[in-house]
């Protein structure tokens, strides 16, 4: 075992060590405590407890610190050294302090008072002060905190080792300067501080600290950020990780109220990491504050909103009403950035409940020093929050109309595009319909003679073409029989025009074309070819039946006189016949002629009759060029074999 001179001098290396590194000192503190065995004396065994617990609370361990502090208050009882045993109990105020619970703080300290001898060592006296301003400071009686803290300081004025016990109580005044809202003098009473000889690195850093903090508050936001770096570099050297995330907590509060989001989450992720190894709840509550807003600020509600929230519970369980509703002001407002407008009319309204709760509970008013005062803020804010909830409602409702105005407006263009596709669609079927039936029509009228209501040319021309595109078929129904052409011109038409008048003329026609449709098979076609001349196209005609054809359609035509207005006018007609078969022409254009020559003959042999074509004496191709002749008609004579049908003998004219 060491004696106690060696332990005193290893005692002053740990505290000189510790300046460099807490976590060193520690380790060897202890190392030494372990090397001295059950028979330490009671002021080595005490002192050496008081350095454990300086040591653990720089290294943030905080929980440790109050443990050893319990147990200095147990030894010192045991030694009857009631001064350092009241001492010893002010880390139960602290701690009370740390859990946010002000009124069993101060019962404590009351009692810690009570305890502290009349001829205790001034230290212990500044201590209770020291921590009688903590208690002050957290029930807002920030006149009486200061009060408090000066009689400290004029406790300690002049005392060699006192130096580190100075700065400490210049960084609670400069804190309390920052409470109040005097962040000039803030600045100022921690420059005090830091100039303090004696003043250990935890004191400096964290007097630097509250420096950056005030600064920042002042608008000086450079100077602000190099006072953090500062005691950062400080903070990190020493291996303080409770005031390392403290800062890093400041530095990312920093960035959160520039906006500059990304750079808050760095900061605030550093800072969780270092107050979780630490052990310390408020810096994780800080720092996962920070962290929820940084991430929420970045659009990432889903990832920020569970530490805002968790933070939130911690803080109502702690029954921290001031930070709980800074909390819950922030994630509104964070929500409304975000465009989250019920969400945020959420948030407000349980920031309106926990008011109300915080404004009727009477502990709460004894916080303020005023209750005018503490009345007229609490309606104060009130309003404020009545008008926030007012705008939040506004936005709600008019995003919620806007969304039903932009359905209603869907609704509308859809109905109005069916609507318009119906109309267009049945005007579509409509034209479309009119459009057939105008094609009927005209195809009809393109194929009919206006007058008889027969067929005209056209129709014959277009039967002709469809009928010469299958030449097979007609090939194959030559067999059987075979296509007759017999066309006719009305006898001394010119004279029935001249001697009764046109409409006369028109009546002739109309009846004639009528007679000539009743004479013939229904298979076969009446065509008007011309002014006078009809034609009568008999597919499939036996030859041998040309004769009878004929003969019928002179005698429904000129049996009987055509009653015609007053007039009865007798009609007959000459016809020329000649069909595919008998003629073996093969193409209709050239049984057409020939029929046209045998009519031409009719004429000129005295009208009234038909005369058919029943065979050649030469090919076809001579016939037909003898047509073409210049001798003409006379030529083709003696090469073509006639049978000539006569039509009856008319009436007198009546
Ligand atoms: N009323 C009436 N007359 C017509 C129509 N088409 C033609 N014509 C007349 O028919 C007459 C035909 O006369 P022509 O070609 O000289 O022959 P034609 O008097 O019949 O004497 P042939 O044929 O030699 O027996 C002309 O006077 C035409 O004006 C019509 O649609 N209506």
């Amino acid at each position: 075992a060491l004696s106690s001179a060696d332990a005193r001098a290893e005692l002053r290396a740990i505290h000189e060590l510790a300046e460099r590194s807490t976590g060193a000192a520690l380790r060897k503190l202890e190392i030494l405590q372990a090397s001295m065995g059950e028979t330490v004396p009671y002021a080595l065994h005490r002192d050496m407890l008081r350095t454990e617990v300086w040591l653990r609370e720089d290294a943030g361990q905080r929980e440790q610190s109050y443990a050893v502090e319990r147990k200095i208050r147990a030894l010192a009882l045991a030694h009857k050294d009631s001064a350092t045993a009241a001492r010893a109990r002010l880390g139960e105020v602290r701690q009370l302090l740390d859990q946010h619970q002000a009124d069993k703080a101060q019962a404590v300290l009351e009692n810690i008072v009570a305890e502290v001898p009349v001829d205790a060592p001034p230290t212990v006296v500044a201590s209770v002060d020291s921590v009688l301003g903590d208690v002050h400071n957290a029930r807002a009686r920030f006149d009486k905190a200061l009060e408090a803290y000066l009689r400290a300081l004029r406790q300690l004025e002049g005392m060699a080792d006192a130096g580190d016990h100075r700065a400490t109580l210049y960084g609670r005044i400069a804190h309390l300067y920052i409470n109040t809202d005097h962040p000039e003098k803030a600045v100022e009473t921690a420059r005090q501080g830091v100039a303090e000889t004696g003043a250990a690195a935890t004191s400096i850093a964290a007097l630097q600290l509250t420096e950056g903090i005030a600064l920042i508050r002042l608008g000086r936001d450079g100077e602000g950020i190099i006072a953090f770096q500062q005691a950062l570099v400080l903070a990190e050297r020493a291996g303080l990780g409770g005031i390392e995330a403290s800062i890093r907590g400041n530095i990312a509060d920093y960035f959160l109220r520039q906006r500059d989001y990304m750079r808050a989450e760095d900061e605030a992720r550093k800072a969780l990491e270092v107050s979780t190894r630490v052990k310390d709840e408020n810096l994780i509550i800080m720092a996962k504050a920070n962290l929820g807003f940084a991430l929420m600020g970045q659009g990432k509600m889903a990832q920020g909103e569970p530490y805002v929230d968790a933070v939130i519970v911690q803080l109502r369980e702690a029954g921290a009403v001031a930070d709980l509703e800074a909390m819950l002001d922030e994630k509104g407002r964070m929500q409304e950035a975000a465009g989250l407008h019920r969400n945020a009319l959420a948030t407000v309204r349980e920031q309106q409940a926990l008011q109300q709760r915080s404004a009727r509970s009477a502990r709460d008013r004894a916080i303020a020093a005023l209750q005018e005062e503490f009345d007229a803020s609490q309606r104060t804010r009130q309003i404020a929050l009545l008008q926030r909830e007012n705008v939040l409602k506004d936005a709600e409702l008019a995003s919620r109309r806007r969304a039903q105005w932009a359905t209603g407006f869907a609704i509308v263009l859809t109905v109005l595009a069916c609507a318009i596709v119906y109309v267009l669609y049945r005007r579509a079927a409509r034209s479309n319909a009119q459009l057939q039936q105008l094609n009927r029509q005209l195809e009809y009228h393109s194929m009919r003679d206006p007058l008889t209501g027969l067929h005209n040319r056209r129709a014959f021309l277009e039967k002709m073409r469809t009928r010469s595109a299958s030449k097979e078929d007609r090939r194959a129904g030559a067999a059987s029989g075979t296509d007759c052409f017999v066309l006719m011109d009305i006898d001394h038409f010119k004279s029935i025009n001249d001697r009764w008048g046109h409409a006369v003329g028109d009546a002739v026609l109309v009846e004639v074309a009528r007679r000539l449709a009743a004479a013939v098979r229904d298979t076969d076609i009446v065509l008007r070819w011309g002014g006078e001349e009809f034609l009568v196209y008999a597919p499939a005609t036996d030859p041998d039946h040309l004769a009878v054809l004929a003969r019928r359609i002179l005698d429904a035509v000129g049996s009987a006189p055509v009653d015609a207005q007053t007039c009865r006018v007798p009609v007959t007609l000459t016809a020329g016949v000649a069909s595919l078969c008998a003629a073996d022409i093969g193409e209709w254009e050239g049984a057409i002629r020939l029929a046209d020559w045998a009519l031409y003959q009719g004429k000129a042999q005295g009208r009234n009759q038909a005369r058919i074509v029943s065979g050649m004496r030469a090919p076809v191709e001579t016939v037909l060029a003898a047509l073409d002749g210049a001798a003409g008609a006379a030529s083709a004579e003696g090469l073509v074999e006639i049978v000539c049908v006569h039509g009856p003998s008319p009436d007198a004219p009546a």
